[in-house]
């Protein structure tokens, strides 16, 4: 099993020619919102891979439908609770190229206390697999408790911020990070040499396994002297929204299976791949038999993509 603590988001997503500059009023093209939190994609991303996640997160009362969607996905939900707080969101501006700029809200993803921790770890076993990411509160007990039950902790440094360098990294067996994050990681400039970031992520944290994710440029695999690089596939990206998040899930869930690395990082840029040809966050995430299809027969143009979504 892993259990994923996790944020839930509502995303805001507002379509615009280019992200806003600084004093600029600028009009969206289109409004929509959907479900998002790097947490909740990722967890998405594991049960549509087919994987067994637990996600462990708060929710305001009002948006049960997510914990709906998320359980009717195959996730299971019985560590989320539903709060009389906010729910965290988003605004996200998504540009012609498909980048995006966030701005977060944490709301009831900031409300994790000590006593439903406890919970938590109670349903949790030795071996189990724990994934969190950047966006929870009470991050530095949850992995010092997760290293100390035994758990594997597999950690996405996102969003970056300097009070990632004082978490307990070291009790991480595996980090999924982009550039940025590697290079925040590693002390080094973010537009050092691809090698430079992969010493430097080795350096940091010798005993951790990375995935190094670059977008178009595809990614990496290191750990200790074994290293595996995953091209990225042939796709113009409507949206990158949760493309990290997806690849994530389904590289867990292959991991789960117990298929080899190699298969993993290109089961996970497989699904990236579909997920930025389709608007948004937790809608953007295929199923794994579109995955499989893409596997065999390539990656579908895009309209076809929309219509195997819609
Ligand atoms: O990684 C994409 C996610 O980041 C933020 O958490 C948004 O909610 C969005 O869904």
């Amino acid at each position: 099993m892993l259990h994923n603590f996790g944020s839930i988001n509502l995303d805001h997503f507002y379509r615009v020619p280019h992200l806003v500059r600084p004093g600029e009023t600028l009009a969206s093209r289109d409004y929509r919102v959907g479900l998002g939190g790097k947490g909740a994609n990722q967890s998405l991303a594991m049960a549509r891979a087919g994987g067994r996640v637990r996600h462990w997160g708060r929710l305001g009362r009002q948006d049960a439908w997510v914990r709906d969607l998320l359980e009717h996905a195959g996730v299971e939900v019985e560590a989320i609770a539903l709060v009389d707080e906010p729910s965290g969101h988003a605004i996200i501006q998504v540009d012609q190229r498909g980048e995006n700029a966030i701005i977060l809200f944490p709301g009831a993803n900031h409300g994790t206390t000590e006593q439903v921790l406890d919970e938590h770890f109670a349903a949790a076993s030795p071996g189990d697999w724990l994934l969190a990411q950047n966006e929870c509160n009470a991050l530095p007990g949850v992995l010092e408790r997760a290293a100390e039950a035994g758990l594997n902790i597999a950690f996405n440094p996102a969003p970056m911020s300097d009070a990632v360098l004082e978490l307990p990294l070291a009790h991480c067996r595996l980090l999924f990070v982009n550039r940025g994050e590697a290079a925040w990681l590693a002390g080094l400039d973010e537009a050092s040499p691809t090698e430079a970031l992969l010493d430097g992520l080795a350096r940091r944290l010798p005993t951790c396994e990375m995935v190094l994710t670059l977008g178009g440029d595809g990614a990496w695999y290191q750990a200790g002297d074994e290293r595996h690089f995953q091209p990225a596939l042939p796709v113009t990206p409507l949206d990158t929204t949760a493309a990290g998040d997806t690849f994530i899930g389904y590289y867990l869930a292959a991991l789960q299976q117990g298929r080899p690395v190699t298969d993993c990082l290109t089961w996970a840029a497989t699904a990236a791949a579909l997920g930025v040809m389709v608007a948004g966050a937790a809608e953007s995430i295929p199923e794994a038999t579109e995955v499989e299809r893409a596997l065999r027969d390539g990656i579908p143009t895009p309209d076809r993509r929309d219509k195997e979504t819609s």
